[in-house]
């Protein structure tokens, strides 16, 4: 991978921001601290990896689950901080704080680990490109049969209203502003919104575009995504966009049949996470009917040039043939192509703290970054 684009992406991550955005989000360390300790017979006494342990939680919640020993590597100058709060927690003897990529690490004679944990996934899951650093821990340090927690992970798509993006132009002090939304939205239509939909905004059900299997999956599975989708209208509404998000599946090896398996859902029915969905804005509305077909391709293609972005391409049907569907004979007439950028803006991959306004304030808009829009909260 190019070098500048690992030392941007870590610089990234020595931001305190975005780690109190990680920590804030009560849903994801929620999650991953009950997948833990509700694994605590399986982590007794076992040898955990934390890829990315930022500052250090996940590997502390492995200590308390018992765990004799957690290597917690993290490669930005965050690892120091990591140091000082498993101090704090007095972990010292069984955490060790690894400053590295972990591709670069190597183990006390090259000894396995009974688990990996991991917080890999960016926003529509696969951006900033973690997991295939969790890939290779993996093939490197994880026994044969070890778990990763979490163990797997599905992309949905679903169309959608996105009243937020257009609504705010209906009346700005009085005046009716929509011949500016339409030309701000085309103006700006490469750029994937970071946006939180509710349940009522969705035009129809989720489909899966992949799901992946960390044990099994490779890095070049992770190149590129397909689908292509007919669905009638669920309600009558406005369709606007095409919303993206993900859930994570952890591991339960508890003996306790009681337990249910623990995922971490990042849709518009699941608690607000930091990610949010992404939405891939329309340029034009569409408005249905109840039933009416939707049709649509989206393919999801890591960059050539950087390989912790990912390019978001919507195809939208014919309307003649959607008139009558035939799944297997789309006639794709109109492209739409969205790229998407590593970094939200450079400092902050998850979005940080700042809204939207501000931080178009602050930061020239990059021609394709995603934007991460908070006026809907
Ligand atoms: C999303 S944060 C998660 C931090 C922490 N585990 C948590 O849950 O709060 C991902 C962290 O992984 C680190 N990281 C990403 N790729 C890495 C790699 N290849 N080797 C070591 N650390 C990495 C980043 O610097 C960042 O601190």
């Amino acid at each position: 991978m190019d070098e500048t684009v690992n030392t941007e992406y870590f610089e990234s991550y020595e931001d305190l921001e975005i780690h109190r955005l990680m920590l804030e989000d009560a849903s994801r360390t929620a999650t991953y601290k009950q997948a833990i300790l509700s694994n605590a017979p399986y982590f007794k006494d076992k040898v955990v990896m934390d890829v990315g342990c930022g500052t250090g939680i996940l590997s502390i919640f492995c200590a308390q689950a018992g765990a004799k020993k957690v290597y917690a590597v993290e490669a930005s100058k965050l690892a120091n901080l990591a140091k000082e709060v498993v101090k704090e927690n007095n972990f010292e003897t069984i955490i060790e704080v690894i400053h590295s990529k972990v591709e670069d690490v190597t183990l006390p004679d090259n000894i396995k680990v009974d688990a990996i944990v991991s917080e890999w996934m960016g926003f529509y899951l696969l951006h900033e490109g973690m997991l295939d650093s969790v890939l290779v821990a993996r093939d490197q340090f994880l026994k044969e049969d070890g778990h990763l927690f979490p163990e797997s992970a599905t992309i949905y798509v679903a169309p959608c209203s996105v009243p937020s993006l257009y609504k705010q132009w209906d009346n700005v002090h009085g005046v009716s502003m929509s011949a500016f939304s339409k030309q701000l939205r085309q103006s700006k239509y490469n750029k994937p919104e970071i946006i939180q939909i509710h349940p009522e905004d969705l035009l129809g059900p989720e489909i899966a575009l992949c799901w992946i299997d960390l044990k099994e999956n490779k890095s070049a599975d992770l190149d590129s995504f397909s689908l292509q989708h007919v669905l009638g209208a669920s309600r009558a509404g406005a369709y606007q966009g095409i919303s993206v998000w993900f859930d994570c599946v952890f591991p339960d090896l508890s003996q306790d049949r009681e337990e249910s398996q623990m995922i971490l859902g990042t849709g518009p029915f699941s608690l607000p996470t930091h990610w949010k969905q992404t939405v891939i804005v329309l340029p034009q509305e569409q408005l249905l009917e109840p039933g009416e077909p939707i049709a649509f391709q989206l393919d999801m293609t890591r960059d050539s040039s950087n390989c912790r972005r990912y390019n978001l391409q919507v195809t939208l049907q014919d309307p003649e043939v959607v008139e009558h569907p035939t799944p297997c004979t789309c006639h794709m007439t109109k492209c739409i192509i969205i790229k998407t950028f590593m970094h939200q803006h450079p400092e902050q991959p998850r979005g940080g703290e700042k809204n939207s306004d501000e931080r178009r304030e602050q930061q020239p808009i990059l021609v394709d970054e995603p934007i991460d829009d908070d006026e809907d909260e």
